[in-house]
């Protein structure tokens, strides 16, 4: 499963807000079309629209003509403009910083609007080809803590579709049973959007793993009747401190796991680190017609009725057992573990 692609000039995503019912390829040379996509969600997930942004900003700069210094230019527009599409995963700004520190050091040395071009996009696809390396590094680290017969919870979607391949905590779940592990999936739905429901049960099912799907108020009782013995699900920013931003719904989850004893671990490049020394998140807080209605197709409540929309919560270092990264396995105290990884 490839979700996005540089062709010919062109960033190729794949439509995951047409999922599961269509697989559909949309492409575009323009930021702002790759923008849209961004904050429409057909691209979601935090490593996945780090990728898209990185990609979107190598095309605006392979399809524009005129010396370096207007290059540049195209670049820090497009980066602007991606930057303001979601404002809490924390990887859109790693992949844009990482590519406008490329066009400096390129500024610096000097080199053709060829050669900027040629290395522009060269960089956007590096950040594309470590994304899955990272994801199955992970897989492999992380799934050290998954044994036979573990019943694991997840959140949202972390798999492919999130990623630019394999996934975060659902590429340490895949990586478990590839490795033969006998292993149970419960998948929440993940209200407002259904990322559980259409996306992680759509790769689950692919793969051919055992996994139910539950709604999020069902959570309690898979705990207390179901043997949950696992949770893990992915993050879209971690400051140092091991506070964590994921999708609403996952504090939640944390208090529940602490209750039933059972293991909660958060699965996460380090390029979700916040590394800017910021102790507090910014949570992005979406239309209300998301809540309103089932994906815009059915109406759930009165007219406009007031409704509270944010897309992301924040857990508690306290709550959380590890952080599954590429660099290992981040224990309490976080301040200190996480620090280590981002030196
Ligand atoms: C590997 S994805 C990790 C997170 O980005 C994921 O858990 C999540 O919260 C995605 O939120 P979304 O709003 O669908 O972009």
């Amino acid at each position: 499963m490839v979700p996005l692609k540089f062709e010919n000039g062109k960033v190729v995503w794949l439509n995951t807000s047409a999922i599961p019912w269509k697989e559909e390829y949309k492409e575009s040379s323009n930021y702002e079309d790759i923008a849209r996509a961004i904050e429409t969600m057909e691209v979601r997930g935090a490593p996945a629209i780090g990728v898209m942004a990185a990609l979107g900003i190598a095309a605006a700069v392979y399809n524009s003509q005129g010396d370096v210094q207007t290059l540049y230019q195209v670049l820090n527009r497009a980066a602007e403009r991606l930057s303001r599409t979601r404002p809490t995963a924390y990887n859109l700004f790693w992949a844009i910083d990482r590519m406008r520190a490329k066009a400096n050091s390129l500024i610096s040395d000097n080199v053709s609007p060829e050669e900027f071009k040629e290395r522009i996009v060269e960089e956007a696809l590096r950040i594309q080809r470590e994304d899955i390396e990272i994801n199955r590094r992970m897989g492999e680290i992380g799934s050290q803590v998954i044994k036979d017969g573990d019943v694991i919870l997840t959140h949202c979607n972390t798999g492919s579709l999130a990623t630019a391949g394999f996934g975060t905590a659902l590429g340490v779940i895949r990586t478990a049973w590839l490795q033969g592990k006998s292993i149970r999936v419960i998948a929440t739905e993940t209200r407002p959007l259904l990322q559980g429901a259409r996306l992680t049960m759509w790769e689950l099912t692919k793969d051919g793993i055992p996994s139910k799907l539950i709604t999020d108020n069902m959570v309690a009782y898979a705990m207390r009747y179901e043997g949950v013995t696992k949770v893990i699900l992915g993050a879209d920013r971690i400051l140092v401190s091991g506070h964590v931003a994921n999708k609403i719904g996952t504090y939640g989850i944390s208090i529940l796991a602490k209750y039933h004893g059972v293991d909660f671990y958060v699965v996460a490049p380090t390029s979700t680190i916040d590394r800017t020394g910021a102790n507090e998140i910014v949570i992005e807080r979406r239309k209300p017609d998301e809540v309103r209605t089932v994906l815009n197709m059915v109406d759930i409540t009165v007219k406009d009725a007031e409704v509270l929309n944010p897309a992301f919560d924040v857990t508690p270092p306290e709550l959380i057992t590890g952080i599954i990264t590429e660099k290992g396995i981040a224990y309490p105290p976080f301040k200190d573990s996480l620090k280590k990884f981002i030196e």
